[in-house]
């Protein structure tokens, strides 16, 4: 893909062809043949059968329902030569549309879902319940929100990127809405930084132009050269436009492996203190933002985001304990349609390795490779 094309790096990946959404696109594409027919009586009656549809929740209509209310605006339609292609928000059924407002459930299906499945991480899951709904239901925010997810390998933070990413577009990773940048894969060579940094605004605008709520997801920050973020730095800061396009309401995550000992310092504090993670406090975690600042490696190193105050709210992920690697294991075995065998959970999770060397309480590589050490049991 060229620079500067609005979809950036992940533009290959089309939405609407595979999983649910697709299947929901191509039956919408079929009634919309069907009723893209001639004309008849009152708007009213079109409206009325297409109630199920419109109304606010419609996403969650059943097949039936819709099936009927599809039935009905095809009789109506034939009747009234209204066009359905008028009406706001009938298109969004059959096709992913930029959320316009987000679903008023939305804090308590995140909450629900990272309370299913995300292991040992209160802190983080408090600030993102909070957050991410609060943002979004605001209609007119001063900045756009910007997350900085830090802590050690295979501790969740790309899993949770995945459920913001599904809260808010059903598509999650793969929403045309939703731009994932991977160090390491779009910005390797450091020759190339002023390149990368045209690039990275160009497709930022493009893709906001596109959808104000518009999500980016930096991976692997850590490894990010030093002074490429700042580039985007308008874009995070207080502007009602730049150029014409307001950057308010989008949303950017970081994640980075930066600040992991930090963060191990204080879990293993905790730890030997005899207290549980569920009590730690953000400002147990305050000298994060600091030691991602003061980091060479992190990618944030002396970055005008930190200094600027332009991240709203530095996430720390604990490290993962061998409870936590067996909720991990269960979880897996369960997924691929097998009984929970707690000899095989066993098993896995003693396999794995643990630091600090004498007391072995964090699993070095988190839930990373429960999967394929699994793989050897089954
Ligand atoms: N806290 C957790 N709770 C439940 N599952 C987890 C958790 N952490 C990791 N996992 C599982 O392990 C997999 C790998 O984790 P993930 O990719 O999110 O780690 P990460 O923190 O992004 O690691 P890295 O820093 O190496 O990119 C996830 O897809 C998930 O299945």
């Amino acid at each position: 893909m060229a620079a500067g094309e609005p979809e950036g790096p992940r533009g290959d990946r089309k939405p609407g062809s595979a999983g649910e959404a697709g299947e929901r696109l191509q039956r919408g594409r079929a009634a919309m043949k069907l009723l893209r027919g001639d004309g008849g009586t009152g708007p009213a009656l079109v409206a009325l059968a297409l109630w199920p549809l419109l109304a606010p929740g419609a996403q969650a209509v059943e097949p039936i329902s819709l099936g009927l209310a599809l039935a009905g605006a095809a009789a109506s339609a034939a009747l009234t030569g209204v066009g359905l292609f008028s009406y706001p928000g009938f298109f969004c059924y059959f096709t992913e549309c930029c959320l316009q407002k987000p679903r008023a459930e939305l804090e308590t299906v995140l909450r629900k879902d990272l309370d299913k499945k995300l292991f040992g991480q209160p802190l983080a899951k408090k600030v993102i319940v909070k957050s991410v709904p609060g943002f979004l239901n605001n209609p007119n925010p001063k900045k756009p929100l910007a997350l900085s997810l830090h802590g050690w390998t295979g501790t969740g933070k790309n899993f949770v990127s995945k459920i913001i990413a599904e809260s808010i577009y059903e598509e999650g990773l793969k929403s045309k809405y939703v731009h994932q940048f991977v160090s390491t894969l779009h910005f390797p060579h450091f020759q190339n930084l002023t390149q990368y940094k045209d690039q990275l605004q160009m497709w930022i605008r493009g893709n906001v132009s596109n959808c104000a709520r518009s999500i980016f997801i930096f991976d692997e920050m850590d490894k990010m050269h030093a002074g490429l973020i700042d580039s985007i730095k308008p874009f995070l800061d207080y502007y009602e436009e730049l150029d014409g396009v307001s950057y308010r309401k989008a949303i950017f995550l970081f994640l980075s492996n930066a600040g992991a000992e930090k963060i191990t310092e204080v879990a293993l504090d905790f730890w030997k203190s005899g207290k549980n993670r569920d009590d730690m406090k953000l400002k147990d975690l305050e000298q994060l933002s600091v030691s991602v600042f003061n980091n060479k490696n992190s990618g944030f190193w002396h970055s005008s985001l930190i200094d600027r105050h332009l991240i709203d709210h530095f996430v720390p992920f604990l490290p993962l304990e061998y409870k936590h690697v067996k909720m991990c294991v269960r979880v897996e075995l369960k997924s691929r349609g097998y009984v929970v065998d707690e000899d095989i959970v066993t098993q896995v999770a003693d396999e794995m390795t643990y630091f600090p060397k004498e007391e072995r309480i964090f699993s070095n590589k988190g839930c990373k490779t429960v999967c394929t050490k699994l793989d050897f049991y089954l």
